[in-house]
C-alpha cells in the first residue's frame, strides 16, 4: 500500500518520575541503543514518514549526542511542562497536512501496526492504535473496596501512534490546554473538540516504558520482534 507523506512528532521531554532512573527513560539502553533510537529508527524505516520532530527538554544533554540527531529528517523542538505542551510545541515545526504522534517511550512499534494506522488515517476524525483490555474490570469505591464490575466490551487501552490532520490537532490541543483540561493523549483533545477518532486494534506488546520492570519486558519484545519482524 502506498501512503502520502506524514510527519511524526515524538514527545521525548519527560523526566520519567515513575521509572525512577537518574537518566530519563528515553535515554536508557535497550539492546545496545537508547530507547529513543529504537523508536526513531522504527518510525524512519517507514516510507511514508518523511520527517520526525522530537520534542526535547531544553536542559537535555543527551539528544544532540545521538547520531540520529544529525539526520536531516530529524528536527529538534523544545519540550514543555506536560506531554501535551511538548506535542503542541513540536507541531509548530510540522508542515505536512497530516501528523502522527508517537511516544519516545514506546520502542516496540511494528511496521504492520504502523501500516494499519496509516491506512486508517484517511478517516477525517483521526485514528489511534489501541488494544482491548483483557482482565475483568472493577470500579473502586475510592476507599480500597470494589464498587462494581465494569463491562470490558467497550474498553480499550490508548496506545500510540495517533494520527490526525495537523491543523485540527493543533487547534484541539491549544483549545484544550487554554481551557485547563488535562490531556494525556492527542485523542483526548480531539474528543473535547467533538471528534471521534477511529480505534485501530494494535499489538499489546507496543508497551510504553513507564515503570522499571517495563525495560526488561521491552527488551524481550524487541528480541521477539527481531525474530519475526517484517
Ligand atoms: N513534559 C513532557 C512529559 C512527557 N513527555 C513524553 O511523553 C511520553 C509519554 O509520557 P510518560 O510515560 O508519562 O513519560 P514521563 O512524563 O517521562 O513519565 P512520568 O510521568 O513517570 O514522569 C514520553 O515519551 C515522554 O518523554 C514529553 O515529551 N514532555
Ligand atoms: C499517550 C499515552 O501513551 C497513551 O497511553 C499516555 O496517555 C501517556 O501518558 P500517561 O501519563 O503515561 O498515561
Amino acid at each position: 500500500m502506498t501512503f502520502s507523506t506524514f510527519t511524526a512528532v515524538v514527545p521525548a521531554a519527560g523526566v520519567g518520575k515513575r521509572m525512577g532512573s537518574t537518566v530519563p527513560k528515553q535515554y536508557l539502553t535497550l539492546a545496545g541503543k537508547t530507547v529513543l533510537e529504537h523508536t526513531l529508527e522504527r518510525l524512519l524505516a517507514h516510507d511514508a514518514i518523511a520527517q520526525v520532530v522530537v520534542a526535547v527538554s531544553p536542559e537535555d544533554a543527551w539528544f544532540d549526542a545521538l547520531p540520529l540527531a544529525a539526520d536531516p529528517r530529524v528536527l529538534r523542538a523544545t519540550g514543555g511542562q506536560e506531554r501535551a505542551d511538548s506535542v503542541l510545541n513540536a507541531l509548530d515545526l510540522v508542515t505536512s497536512e497530516r501528523v502522527l504522534v508517537h511516544d519516545a517511550a514506546r520502542p516496540c512499534l511494528t511496521m504492520k501496526d504502523l501500516d494499519a494506522l496509516l491506512a486508517a488515517s484517511v478517516h477525517p476524525q483521526g485514528a489511534i492504535l489501541a488494544c482491548r483490555v483483557r482482565d475483568t474490570m472493577k470500579r473502586g469505591d475510592g476507599k480500597g473496596a470494589i464498587r462494581e464490575s465494569v463491562s470490558r466490551d467497550e474498553l480499550w487501552h490508548a496506545l500510540t501512534p495517533q494520527c490526525f490532520a495537523t491543523r485540527t490537532l493543533r487547534q484541539a490541543l491549544s483549545t484544550a490546554l487554554s481551557a485547563g483540561h488535562t490531556v494525556t493523549d492527542e485523542a483526548s483533545a480531539m474528543e473535547l473538540a467533538g471528534f471521534y477518532p477511529v480505534l485501530v486494534e494494535g499489538r499489546s506488546d507496543n508497551i510504553k516504558i513507564t515503570r522499571p520492570e517495563d525495560l526488561a519486558l521491552a527488551g524481550f519484545f524487541l528480541q521477539q520482534l527481531k525474530e519475526s519482524f517484517t
